[in-house]
């Protein structure tokens, strides 16, 4: 479970990020959170692993104030948190496998993670994540020599290394064209129902939120503006979270099937 007690965030340049937050979250569920630019949202996903320090609240994953944690109990709690971002965040000159060990880096040693010394169960492991997305077979190719869509996978891979109980993923399909964000979608839907990993994703386009989601979360200028069930999320209730009518590009559209060339 996470919990959010009156969650603020101001930014050194006086910046209100977020305002008086409270939400909970239950184990297993897949939530999409919605906004305009500059709503809010990353700035909430970040202060969820902390990358973010809040400026007022409580922010706890289970029954633990990450806000509070320090050193080893801090390092504990991230380690059950795996992100995902609009960019990647693969080390680019190395191995796809290398990659997806990394997810296991907060379990070991820094000296034994720089030599690269990972035991076979964590090599099993990262071979298992990679089946999982389906992209076994470029183990040991470059990251760099991957498509988006690939590559995200591998991002996907190395947060089910890191055997985390809780995805965050800001913006992961911002990057892709619309067939890929499909694959990239349904692999973190199939990851949230067969493992039961409680996932939350920022989402820009709202078919895809109420595609996917099974409860979504707006956020209009940091604070919440509306949380409830796909069936409550209509066209005129995002037009009330965005304060103006949807707009054509913040729908993705059916993705196009590829045709074939002859
Ligand atoms: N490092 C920072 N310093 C100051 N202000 C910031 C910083 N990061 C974000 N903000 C501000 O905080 C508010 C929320 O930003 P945030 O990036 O969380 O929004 P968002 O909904 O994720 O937007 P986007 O979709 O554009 O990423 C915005 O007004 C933004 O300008």
């Amino acid at each position: 479970m996470i919990e959010l007690h009156n969650v603020s965030k101001t930014y050194s340049n006086g910046t209100k990020g977020l305002n008086g937050i409270n939400l909970t979250i239950a184990h297993g569920e897949f939530v999409v959170i919605v906004g305009l630019s500059g709503a809010g949202k990353s700035t909430l996903l970040r202060s969820i692993n902390r990358l973010h320090d809040i400026t007022e609240g409580d922010i706890r994953i289970g029954s633990q104030s990450i806000t509070k944690a320090k050193g080893s109990q801090l390092r504990r709690i991230r380690r059950d948190i795996g992100m995902i971002f609009q960019s990647f965040n693969l080390v680019k000159r190395t191995t796809v496998l290398r990659n997806v060990l990394a997810g296991r880096v907060g379990y070991h040693s820094t000296l034994r993670t720089i030599l690269g010394r990972f035991p076979k169960s964590d090599i099993e492991l990262a071979f298992q994540a990679l089946d999982r997305v389906n992209i076994v077979e470029k183990a040991y190719s470059r990251a760099d020599q991957l498509s988006g869509g690939q590559q995200q996978r591998v991002a996907i891979a190395r947060v089910l290394a890191q055997e985390a109980r809780v995805i965050l993923a800001d913006e992961p399909v911002a990057s892709l064209d619309p067939l890929t964000t499909k694959q990239v979608m349904d692999d973190l839907k199939k990851i949230n129902t067969e493992l039961g990993i409680t996932t939350i994703v920022n989402l820009h386009f709202i078919d895809l939120a109420r595609q996917y989601a099974t409860r979504i979360i707006g956020l209009r200028a940091g604070e919440v503006v509306f949380d409830g069930p796909v069936s409550e999320a209509t066209d005129e209730r995002f037009a009330e979270i965005y304060g103006r009518p949807i707009q054509k590009d913040e729908l993705l559209g059916e993705p196009v099937a590829e045709v074939p060339v002859s």
